[in-house]
């Protein structure tokens, strides 16, 4: 089956020219298309809006870059000021027609100036800007110079490395150089000078899939492929189980300054691009590990770059490129652009080391808690077990948040509980007397558990320590924790929450005793299945999903009493 893509049509030229119409609609300030009809049928060339007067009469040098399409951005969103004069979109993955690139180079060169064609390595690249500039040479008299990218260092025998994201450091340059009006030899001479000093190296975790087919299933579950182009084909390496986004890293890196032969200390730009579906949480991950990889390497990462910038449609995964910097490579890196994927100083420097701001401890902490009351070694045991219960359960209230929440309720009190057993073992005196062993809980699940029912947790406890400070019993210690828990939350009984469990659990424990309060508990869990929550994320669940399923705050809770009541009988 076709996968499913946001397209009109799914392959051809078609699809090539909505692209192309797409991005000359959303930013017309930048970007204007060659008119097809001018030249021949089925050329797409973006190019710089103000090209004619800002390159042309300018006597700048016009750069050229271009390829297939679903590497957006590029080409075409690195067309603008500083950057390329203008972009040839191939169909999906294939290489632009001559005609295609010949039509941009003459439409955007003057023959005073030239053209500086950006080519990445790939045998119809390599033939059809060929063409289109021997053509443009003898036919038009427009100089042209060619700038080979092939940064690929997957396969470190092959005779013809890949053009990857390192394309985007030669634009850069080539860009820079040429709006400060060098000439055609000395634009050429810093863009060759860019690509040879740059390396990529890339790992996916999903491979892509391409509209109007069906999805490639590769990789398996457990494997990620490391080494890899940019057009679908089969990473160097496959991996099993995924690397950490640390090892992965490293992996990159070590194989980017290994081939580039950088010495330790000397001054690399980095880029780190999005191969097109890696989620912007794993990019801030990877993204912060790329960097201390570099650094770990003794590497000095003086200019950085990160986002989708060459990806290979929806590919899952990363790309790592090192430019192994001079002066003059900085200085035209740091002139400013101003295309629709990079504008300003896109490579920024990382001289500033993270900040961690201190906070006083002290000043959050809550002041001790003292209490006169007798110690009692039956609450370190009721703590224990009720650890212990919520984790051995986490994979039911997993299953349980999965249906009709967010999936988190059992790892979120996992959590709570990991850290409560932790600091148990750490400080046992603190678990000895009910006010100061009820706070320290409120301490604990405070900083370590997050979600509603961290907050939640914590408000009970709190209510629970006034009010054992106060002298109350447990029973009315817990009835203060559950009017808290419904004061705030706003939930009560019958709102599908945990207060289907507390409320019950409250009222059997100051009338009776523990074990009636676990019944109590549990009875008011198993009644969730058949409400509707009003409270909560399961409020924003269709009722029928939620039938049938308890809600996992209230089993937890359940489940929690009846450890207690277990252990303490
Ligand atoms: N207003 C509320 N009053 C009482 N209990 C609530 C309320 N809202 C949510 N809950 C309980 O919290 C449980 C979910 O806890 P969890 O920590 O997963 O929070 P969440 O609602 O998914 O929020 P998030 O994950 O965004 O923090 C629910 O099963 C329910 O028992």
């Amino acid at each position: 089956m076709e996968c499913k893509k946001v397209v009109n049509a799914s392959s051809g030229p078609k699809l090539t020219e909505s692209i192309v119409e797409g991005l000359v609609t959303l930013y017309p300030e930048h970007l204007g298309r060659l008119d097809d009809a001018a030249f021949a049928a089925g050329v797409r060339v973006v190019v710089r809006r103000d090209y004619e007067v800002a390159v042309k009469q300018a006597g700048k040098v016009a750069v050229i870059s271009g390829g297939g399409s679903g590497h957006e951005p590029a080409h075409a969103g690195f067309v603008g000021k500083g950057l390329l004069t203008a972009a040839v979109c191939g169909d999906v993955f294939a290489s632009p027609t001559v005609k295609a690139v010949l039509c941009a180079i003459v439409a955007a060169s003057s023959k005073k100036a030239g053209c500086l064609l950006i080519v990445k390595n790939y045998t119809g690249d390599r033939l059809n800007f060929g063409i289109a500039a021997e053509t443009a040479r003898s036919r038009f008299g427009i100089e042209v110079e060619t700038v080979y990218v092939r940064d690929d260092v997957a396969l470190p025998d092959s005779k013809q490395p890949r053009g990857l994201a390192g394309c985007v450091v030669a634009h850069k340059v080539a860009g820079a150089a040429a709006d400060r009006g060098m000439s055609l030899e000395e634009v050429a001479r810093v863009a060759r000078e860019a690509a040879a000093r740059t390396a990529t190296m890339g790992v996916a975790y999903e491979v892509c899939s391409l509209p109007g087919r069906a999805k490639a299933t590769r990789l398996g579950v457990d494997e990620v492929e490391l080494g890899l182009g940019i057009h679908g084909e089969p990473g160097a390496h496959v991996v099993s189980p995924p690397p950490t986004a640390s090892a992965a890293a490293a992996s990159l890196v070590e194989a980017c300054a290994a081939k580039l032969e950088i010495p330790a200390g000397a001054r690399v730009a980095l880029v780190v691009n999005n191969l097109g579906a890696t989620s912007g949480l794993e990019m801030a991950v990877f993204g912060g590990v790329a960097v201390e990889a570099c650094r770990a390497r003794g590497l000095a990462v003086a200019r950085c770059l990160d986002g989708a910038l060459v990806t290979s449609i929806d590919m899952q995964g990363v790309s790592v490129s090192l430019t192994r910097l001079d002066d003059e490579l900085m200085e035209l890196i740091d002139r400013p652009c101003d295309s629709p994927a990079l504008k300003g100083a896109p490579f920024r420097p990382l001289d500033a080391l993270p900040v961690t701001i201190p906070a006083d401890p002290l000043a959050l902490r809550n002041a001790d808690v003292r209490s006169s009351a007798p110690e009692d070694p039956r609450i370190a045991k009721a703590v224990l077990a009720a650890c212990d219960a919520v984790s051995r359960a986490e994979p039911d209230l997993t299953r349980a948040d999965e249906t009709v929440g967010d999936g988190d309720c059992g790892t979120t009190l996992k959590q709570g509980a990991d850290a409560v057993k932790a600091d148990l073992e750490n400080r046992p005196d603190a678990y000895k007397k009910p006010a100061e062993a009820v706070a320290a809980l409120a301490d604990v699940l405070g900083d370590n558990m997050g979600g509603s029912s961290g907050a939640l947790y914590v408000l009970g406890l709190r209510a629970a320590e006034n009010a054992l400070q106060r002298g109350a019993t447990w029973g009315a210690a817990f009835q203060a924790a559950a009017r808290a828990i419904e004061q705030y939350g706003g939930a009560g009984i019958g709102s599908r929450t945990m207060c289907d469990a507390t409320i019950p659990a409250a009222r059997a424990l100051l009338s009776s005793d523990l074990n009636r309060a676990a019944l109590e508990a549990r009875r008011g869990a198993d009644g969730t299945k058949d409400l509707v929550a009003t409270h909560g994320r399961s409020a924003y669940v269709a009722a029928a999903r939620q039938h049938g399923v308890p809600d996992p705050g209230a089993l937890a809770v359940a489940i929690i009493f009846e450890a207690i009541a277990d252990a303490l009988h």
